[in-house]
């Protein structure tokens, strides 16, 4: 018997695999960014990262991102949370890493403009100008506010 099209089996979605770092500073802010013209969700705010490429570690990945998007090299990094979502252009898995120590002043290498979020204004984003933020960054900074900074 033919399967109805809503029944019929689909081939899954591949997942993008995205490292994502969380500078935070030694007043307890996180760093954002404001996603730039030509990307999908273009204005949203997003903590910086990208797509980690074919044989890449999760670590190289996060480093060459935070190069290439806000020029910074960082020192470390801890994982933090691993969360998936499903966007219309494309289904990701997010690897957030924490990123205490880094070398050089963030600036925003694609234009886009950068902020410091204090964790305590986590419930304020519209107030504090970061409004809106990319759906699966929300579940990140809800986490954050139970994070102990100092
Ligand atoms: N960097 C980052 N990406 C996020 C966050 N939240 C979230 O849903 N994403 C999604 C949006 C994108 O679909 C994907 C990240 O891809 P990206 O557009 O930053 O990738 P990229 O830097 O490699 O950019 P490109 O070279 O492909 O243009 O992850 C976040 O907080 N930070
Ligand atoms: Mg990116």
């Amino acid at each position: 018997m033919a399967l109805a099209a809503d029944q019929e089996p689909t081939s899954p979605r591949p997942v993008v695999e995205v490292a994502v770092g969380v500078l935070i500073n030694g007043a307890g802010a996180v760093l954002l960014g404001q996603r730039p013209d030509g990307k999908p969700y273009a204005g949203y705010w997003e903590f910086p990262g990208g797509k980690v490429e074919f044989g890449e570690t999760l670590f190289a990945a996060l480093s060459r991102e935070l190069q290439e998007e806000i020029d910074v090299c960082i020192d470390q990094a801890e994982e933090f949370m691993v969360l998936e979502h499903d966007y219309p252009h494309a289904y990701v898995r997010l690897h957030i890493c924490l990123v205490k120590s880094w070398q050089g002043q963030p600036r925003g290498l694609e234009n886009q403009a950068l902020g410091w979020l204090n964790i305590k204004d986590i419930d304020r984003l519209s107030i504090a100008g970061f409004d809106p933020v990319l759906p699966a960054t929300l579940p990140i900074l809800e986490k954050l506010k139970n994070l102990e900074v100092f």
